[in-house]
Formats: structure tokens, sequence, C-alpha cells
């Protein structure tokens, strides 16, 4: 799926209980789906049954829809089937009315790119449709008129499809996992730790997987994530990566796998969070989480993210995490000082780096290095043979290697995860046996 740029008008909408109605993050995202903003219509009261606004303000929204040419409006509140039936009756013709959540998932729809993302975003859709359907064949069975008997059997089978349609899509993302977990068991094996960067969108994960790693990226779909090209820049748009890539880091002596997620972002119905879980597995399975925060942001709006994404994180997560305060290079010492204090409770012990300007990024790869499992020391003698040299690369490919001496013997010294140190003994083991 290629990214589709539209840039229709559109217009905002948005209601509040009570206070005043904040718009910015639902123009963000607007802009990040590729719309124009043109104009918004705000009010506070009570929700009306059939128009979710009051009936007013319909009226006021449709006049600046028809002055501004939009093509669209957006509501950053979560829209009834029949209120949007409604609200749409009132518009100019051809005039589309999405809500928060269909706005979102247009942005995912957007940057899908693999096979793996493209099937979450079609889950996360159908889960948006289940109860719609559910609803309106409810609603049709329960009223006797002819004219919605013909829906309500359409609506029927409709509802049967989404269901068979999202148990599919769930076999297939759970074969995709299970390749996934295939591999990251081989990448373990293969004695690299594994890393992955968690955060909400925009705080800079991309930026900083790009200054961590080696040129190297180990994942197939390579291709598949142009915002991660060394060349290209990281964009100041919401969700610029949807499913995750792995780079090889050099962290110290040692070989680490980096993974890029995808952002969190602040309320997120459930539904759509159940959908994107997996692209979290290698969060859940990583031996490392670094937890990126944009420092530049208010200690409010900081701590509100720490603490949604902890809540995202705590559950399955075992992995030590580690906060990193991105973005230094917009705020001056003194800020850093006293944000690093004021969120010391949800961060205690921060690395403070800029991802972009590439500061301080020697002190994070310190603190991975220290974080993830001590390496053991290991020598072994081994027996001059052809079997011993296949070892003996076998071991630098896996290991920090300090000093090989040949002579009647060969003796290896060398540094690794413990469960490489296991296996390169089971295999100098069968060695040993095989030559005596
Ligand atoms: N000033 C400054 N900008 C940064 C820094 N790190 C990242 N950025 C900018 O912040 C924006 C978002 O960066 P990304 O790396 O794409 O953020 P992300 O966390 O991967 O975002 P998603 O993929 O949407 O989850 C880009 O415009 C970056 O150039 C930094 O250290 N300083
Ligand atoms: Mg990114």
């Amino acid at each position: 799926m290629t990214a589709t740029h539209t840039t229709e008008r559109a217009v905002i909408a948005k209601r509040v209980d009570s206070g005043t109605a904040d718009t910015e993050e639902i123009r963000d995202l607007a802009r990040a789906a590729g719309y124009e903003v043109v104009g918004e219509i705000t009010q506070t009261r009570t929700e009306d049954p059939a128009y979710h606004l009051g009936e007013g303000k319909v009226t006021r929204l449709s006049n600046v829809v028809a002055r501004e040419g939009a093509a669209v409006v957006i509501f950053d509140n979560t829209l009834g089937p029949y209120q949007t039936y409604n609200i749409g009756n009132e518009l100019p013709e051809r005039v589309r009315v999405i809500d928060r959540f269909r706005l979102i998932l247009e942005i995912f729809g957007q940057r899908a790119q693999t096979r793996k993302a493209q099937l979450q975003v079609e889950l996360a859709e159908l889960r948006y449709e289940l109860p719609r359907a559910e609803a309106k064949a409810s609603l049709a069975k329960r009223d006797e008129r002819p004219g919605f008997m013909g829906l309500g059997e359409y609506d029927e089978s409709r509802e049967e499809d989404i269901k068979k349609q999202i148990s599919n899509i769930r076999d297939e993302l759970e074969s995709i996992e299970e390749t996934e977990r295939h591999r990251r068991e081989q990448r373990r094996e293969s004695g690299f730790d594994l890393v992955a960067l968690a955060g909400y969108t925009n705080a800079g994960k991309s930026t900083l997987l790009r200054r961590l790693a080696d040129d190297l990226d180990v994942d197939e779909n390579d291709d598949l994530h142009p915002d991660l090209d060394t060349t290209a820049e990281s964009e100041d748009r919401l969700f610029t990566t949807l499913g995750t890539t792995t780079r090889r880091a050099k962290v110290g002596k040692r070989e680490v796998l980096v993974t890029d997620t995808v952002g969190f972002i602040q309320d997120l119905p459930h539904w759509l969070v159940e959908s994107f879980k997996s692209t979290l597995g290698s969060v859940y399975h990583a031996d490392l989480v670094l937890l990126v925060v944009d420092i530049s942001e208010s200690v409010e709006e900081i701590r509100e993210k720490l603490v949604t994404s902890h809540d995202t994180l705590y559950e399955r997560n075992e992995a030590p995490i580690v906060t990193v305060l991105n973005k230094t290079d917009m705020v001056d010492d003194e800020e850093v000082q006293r944000k690093t204090d004021a969120l010391s409770s949800l961060a205690p012990n921060p690395v403070a780096v800029s991802a972009k300007q590439g500061l301080k990024i020697d002190d994070l790869a310190d603190r991975i290095d220290h974080e993830l499992p001590d390496y053991e020391r290991e020598r072994l003698v081994l027996p001059m043979t052809d079997d011993t040299m296949s070892l003996v690369s076998w071991i630098h490919d896996h290991a920090s290697v300090e000093t090989v001496d040949y002579g009647d013997q060969v003796v290896i010294e060398f540094e690794a995860r413990p469960a490489i140190i296991e296996q390169s003994r089971a295999k100098a083991g069968d060695l040993v046996g095989a030559s005596a």
C-alpha cells in the first residue's frame, strides 16, 4: 500500500462536557493524515443523541464547511452511526464526516507498509465496524417496518462476514508472530542482546535508532521503511513508523539488536490498542527497553505520557526500562535538570540525549551496556583440527574474542552472553570427544 497524500480541506469539530475544547492534537492528527485544516467548531455541552452537537451548532458547522469549501468534517469525538448519518444530512452534498478513531485508522492505513501492519489496520477497521453492524442488525430486527427488513438481513450476514474476517486475520497474524518469535530466538542464540525502543509518537525513536545503529539493517523488509533510511530525515509528523525495524548496533563489546516500534498515542480506544498489541512483541521480549520521551514538552505532558507508557508495558514487560530524555538541544541545561527532578519518581536515573545532534549518545551506550546481562569470560583449550577452526570462527561470530593462541593446541579466550558460553562449551566438548 502506498501512502496517499490527500490535500482535502477539513473542518474540525469537537464537543466537551465541560471546560474549553482543546483542538491541538486533533489538528495534528488531521495534518498527519494529509488534510488541510481550514476551520473549527467547538462546543461545551452534553452530548445530543441525534447530532452529538446542539442542532444550532450543526447549522453553524454546515455554514463554515460551505464557506471554506471543505470536503471533510473531522470530529474529535466518537460518533455513533446515526449521529454520523444525521450530521451528514445537514452538511453540503458529498461532505464526509469522520470521527477521531476513523481518522487514526486512516493514518495507520496510509503508513502500513508491511503485511503485518496492513493486517493490523484491517483488524482494527473490522473491530470498529463490528459493533456498528451489530447495532444496525438489532435495530432492524426490532423494527417491523418492511423497509428495514432487507437492511436487517443484509446486516446480519455482514456481521457474520466481519466475524469471519476477524478470525482469518487473527490466524494470519498469529503465524507471522510465530515466525517473529522464532527469529528472535535465533538472534538471541546468535549472541545478540535485544534492545527495544518504545515511547510516544514523535519522541524521536527512529532518529535515535539511526544514531545507535551501524549501517546494517537486519530485517528483510528494509526497503519498506523509508523513514529509517540513513539518508532520509525523520519527519515531524505523527506515526512515521508503523511496524518494526531492527538494526544491529555495537555497544561496548556487545553486538546488540535495536528494534524501533510504533509510537504510542493518548486516548487510543482499547480495540485499536488490541489490534496493534503484537507490534509491541519486540518490546515485551527485549532484554532492555529504552522509553523515549521528548524533554521539550511540559512536565505535565511528559508525566502523562510516561504513565500511559508504563501502563502499556506493565502487563507483559519483564525487562529493565531506561528512560531516555530526548531533544535536549531544544532546552537549556537548567530546564533539563528541573524536569529530570520533577519526573524522578516516574523516571529514576534517566539518560538525557539529543538524538538529532548526537549529544550524549556515548553515555546512553554505556548505560545500555551496564543494564544488559553481564558477559561472562571463558577460556577453551582445543585440539588442533579443522573442526576446531570452524568452532573458532563461530566464537568470533558470537562473542568478543580477546586472544587466540595457536600452538600444539588452540587456546581461545573470550567474553559472551552466558547462553553463548554454554553453547561453546558444548561444541568444544564434542570436538574433544571426537579427537580423543
Ligand atoms: N530538536 C530535536 N529534534 C529531534 C530530536 N530527535 C528527533 N527529533 C525530531 O523529532 C521528530 C520525530 O522524530 P522520529 O525519530 O521520527 O520520532 P519517532 O518517535 O520515531 O516517531 P513515530 O515513528 O511517529 O513513533 C523529527 O522531526 C525529528 O527530526 C532531537 O534530539 N532534537
Ligand atoms: Mg519512528
